[in-house]
């Protein structure tokens, strides 16, 4: 069974304005409202690929409930501790002109001790019946920001393939564990590094680090079009060549996370699985809507993706 940690799910909530800038009061001319958090992105995704998930972590309030019914509404096992307040929403704005994106990321609620207790407990039991499990995102006040470091070597030790997408001190330590898989921007890494990685040299040195923590893949956002793939054979560098249909680029990490956990449950072979992961996240900025439409329209996009084996 693949799991998916979400420890600080939201509800995401995006807005197109035309013309957007900060100081102006706008009317939005299409909105669109989501249950969201990276790791709930991927259940979502999954499932549109086909896969069933159990998705688990923290819910709180209606928004809480709100995210619940839609996950169940799928098939998507939820497996949430409940905890006082309300979960956050994360609000971004889409200049559909520039296609520039603005965010507003809520911290999240509190968990208490006891539901931190409570969902330690509950993820021990998952584990006994995962094959793979997705840590996906920020950390909420009151949990550890060292936490996915004991949740992915609890999950190695039983050899469950983990995959963990996060910025951070929670990335840093969940690298610490070596991870199968490490998804992260470009931008943390600059920051990580003290300088600007815009460079390809710089953040191949980069990934081969993130490797070198023990990650079996790394992979790195280049530029806004590009990724940079740590693989077992080798360093890819892979660009959506036709950029004509991208609308937000708001999920598009996501599907490219889903993307690869749908090539490894189907043993795809590397070039095969970069390429797939790149038609998922492509697919996905097609529309303002987040998620895929269907596998055909991410196959669709197989053939656009530019593979370039750099080293
Ligand atoms: O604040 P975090 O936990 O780092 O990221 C959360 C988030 O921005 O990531 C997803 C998009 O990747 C959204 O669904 C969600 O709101």
């Amino acid at each position: 069974m693949i799991v998916t940690v979400t420890l600080n799910p939201a509800v995401d909530e995006g807005y197109v304005v035309e013309d957007f800038s900060p100081g102006g009061w706008f009317r939005a001319g299409s909105s669109q409202k989501s249950p969201g958090g990276k790791g709930i992105n991927v259940s979502l995704l999954l499932d549109q690929l086909g896969h069933e998930s159990a998705a688990m972590g923290f819910l709180a309030g209606f928004s809480g409930d709100y995210i619940r019914d839609a996950l169940r509404r799928r098939r998507i096992t939820t497996n949430f501790v409940h905890v006082p307040g309300d979960t956050r929403s994360n609000v971004y704005v889409l200049d559909r002109l520039g296609k520039v994106e603005t965010g507003i990321s809520e911290t999240g609620p509190f968990i208490p001790p006891d539901a931190l207790s409570r969902f330690m407990a509950n993820y021990r039991r998952m584990l006994s019946r995962a094959s793979t499990v997705v840590f996906g995102g920020s950390i909420p006040p009151g949990v550890p920001q060292d936490i996915y470091r004991d949740l992915i070597s609890m999950a190695k030790v039983l050899g469950i393939t983990t995959f963990v997408d996060a910025a951070g001190p929670a990335f840093m330590a969940a690298i610490d564990a070596g991870p199968s898989f490490a998804k992260v921007d470009h931008r943390f890494m600059s920051k990580l590094a003290g300088k600007s990685l815009f460079s390809l040299d710089s953040l191949i040195e980069a990934v081969i680090d993130i490797h070198d923590h023990g990650a079996g893949w790394a992979v790195s956002s280049y530029h806004i079009y590009g990724d940079l793939f740590f693989t077992p054979e080798g360093i890819y560098l892979a660009t959506m060549a036709d950029r004509r249909d991208v609308v937000s680029m708001f999920s598009a990490g996501d599907a490219l996370v889903a993307g690869l956990v749908v090539a490894n449950e189907e043993g795809m072979d590397v070039e095969e699985a970069i390429r797939f992961s790149m038609a998922c996240a492509m697919e996905d900025a097609a529309h303002l809507e987040k998620g895929v439409g269907s596998r055909e329209d991410v196959l669709h996009y197989m053939d656009k993706v530019d593979l370039e084996k750099i080293r």
